[in-house]
Parts: structure tokens; C-alpha cells; sequence
């Protein structure tokens, strides 16, 4: 039997989708050892195989074929932009994309004034902009705690990812706009989903099953 390989996200998004698969039949006992280092895991038995990667790469294995199905957030796929067929919504890892800054950035969004926008998401934040057409901004790519930007006065505004609000709340931040829900999608590679038709509809129908509701 030829093999299944799954690309997911490792982070915050990895024990989710392994309960779920588990709740499909679908295991690896391995997997689940938050110690190991290894990085490929395979299931005999089933036909499959599962690897962890950096979630903004998930996109990249799936795209160019190297797994046949891939997790991973909504924000990693619009960013990545890469050919996948985006089938399933998992309900769960959901936040928003959103524009944020002090209050008194508020203004400055619509008046048509050169803003700098710091983001982990430079595609998004670009698109977002772009959209509006009446802003002119200034992308500046940042790695992680992006909320620190407008605090030390690097940019006037962020595009990042809000669940809670609380590291908005505890940096004096908050949501000036809001871009688009997020949550975990299922992407298959265009080829696998022809080749392997059968068993990843299947596999996708069975998952539809155990989606939590909200
Ligand atoms: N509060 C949250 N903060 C960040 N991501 C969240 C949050 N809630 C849900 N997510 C989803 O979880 C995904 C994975 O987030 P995680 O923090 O594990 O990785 P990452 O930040 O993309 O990667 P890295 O930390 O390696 O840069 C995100 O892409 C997003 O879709
Ligand atoms: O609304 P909240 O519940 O506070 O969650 C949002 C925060 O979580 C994420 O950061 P993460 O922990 O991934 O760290 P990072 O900033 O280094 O990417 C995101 O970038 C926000 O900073």
C-alpha cells in the first residue's frame, strides 16, 4: 500500500490534530512523546506518515508534494500562497487577523497618510492595504513579539494574530480593524488528491465527523 504522508504544524496546533485523528482511528503512539526528537513518524499498519515542521513551512511540503496532506492555520496558508486545495475547517486554533495599535493610531488608518505596519505576516498585511487602496503603507517584516513595534516606535500599527486580546490588553494595544477569522484547514497537494482520491476523501469525510462544533 502506498503511503499517506501528513505534514503538521508543530506548536499549537499539533496535539489538536492528533486527537482528532486519533478520534478517526488514525494514531501514533510515537508521535505523542513530547520528548522526541524525532521528526518523521510512520504507521505500518495504517499506511501512514506523519511529520512535524515549522508551521510556515506545512505549505511548502504539501504544495511541492513532499507530504500529501498538511494542517495548519488559515494565516500560514494565506501568507504562504502557494497551489493546495484547501478542503476542511477544523474548528479549532481560531483567532483573528487583525489590524491593531494604540487608540490613537485610529486616525491615522483612512486619512490617507504613510503608515509603517509591522507584521510576522508581510503578504497579508500587504494584500489588506492594497485592498483598502486609500492607505499608503510601509510593511516592515518582524519575527515574533510584534507587539512590541508600536510600543518602541518602529511602526504605527501591527497585522498579527488576536485570540484573547490579552497581549493586546497588557501592552496598551488594541483592535483598530479586523481582517478575517482564522482557525486549522486541512490542504492536500493537487496531485495526491487525483492519485490517492479514495482514501483522502474518505479520510477528509471521517474528520468531518469529529470537527467540534462551537
Ligand atoms: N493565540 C494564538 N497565537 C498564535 N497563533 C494562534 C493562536 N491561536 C491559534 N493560533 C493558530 O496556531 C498556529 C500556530 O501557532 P504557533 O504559535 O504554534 O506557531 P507560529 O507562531 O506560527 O510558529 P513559530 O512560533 O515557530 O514562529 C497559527 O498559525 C494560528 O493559525
Ligand atoms: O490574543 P492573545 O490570546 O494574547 O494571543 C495573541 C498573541 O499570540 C501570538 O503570539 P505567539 O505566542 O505565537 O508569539 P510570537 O508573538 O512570538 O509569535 C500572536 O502573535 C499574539 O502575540
Amino acid at each position: 500500500m502506498e503511503y499517506i504522508t501528513f505534514a503538521l504544524a508543530k506548536g499549537r496546533l499539533a496535539k489538536h490534530t492528533l486527537s482528532l485523528l486519533e478520534k478517526i482511528g488514525i494514531t501514533c503512539e510515537e508521535m505523542k512523546d513530547e520528548k522526541t526528537r524525532k521528526l518523521i513518524f510512520v504507521n505500518e499498519e495504517l499506511g501512514f506518515k506523519f511529520f512535524l515542521s515549522k508551521a510556515s513551512d506545512v505549505p511548502t511540503y504539501v504544495e511541492l508534494g513532499a507530504a500529501d496532506i498538511g494542517v495548519v492555520g488559515k494565516d500560514t496558508i494565506l501568507e504562504a500562497g502557494r497551489k493546495l486545495y484547501e478542503v476542511l475547517d477544523l474548528n479549532c486554533g481560531k483567532c483573528r487577523m487583525c489590524v491593531a495599535g494604540p487608540a490613537s493610531a485610529r486616525e491615522k488608518l483612512n486619512d490617507g497618510s504613510l503608515i509603517r505596519v509591522a507584521s510576522k505576516y508581510p503578504g497579508i498585511a500587504k494584500d489588506y492595504f492594497y485592498n483598502k487602496k486609500h492607505q499608503t503603507v510601509e510593511i516592515i517584516k518582524l519575527n515574533g513579539s510584534v507587539e512590541l513595534a508600536p510600543i518602541v516606535g518602529l511602526s504605527e500599527v501591527i497585522v498579527d494574530i488576536v485570540e484573547t486580546g490579552s497581549t493586546l490588553r497588557e501592552n496598551g494595544l488594541e483592535v483598530l480593524e479586523e481582517i478575517c477569522p482564522l482557525s486549522a484547514r486541512v490542504v492536500v497537494n493537487e496531485v495526491s488528491m487525483k492519485m490517492q482520491h479514495e482514501r483522502i476523501t474518505k479520510l477528509i469525510r471521517d474528520l468531518k465527523k469529529v470537527i467540534p462544533d462551537d
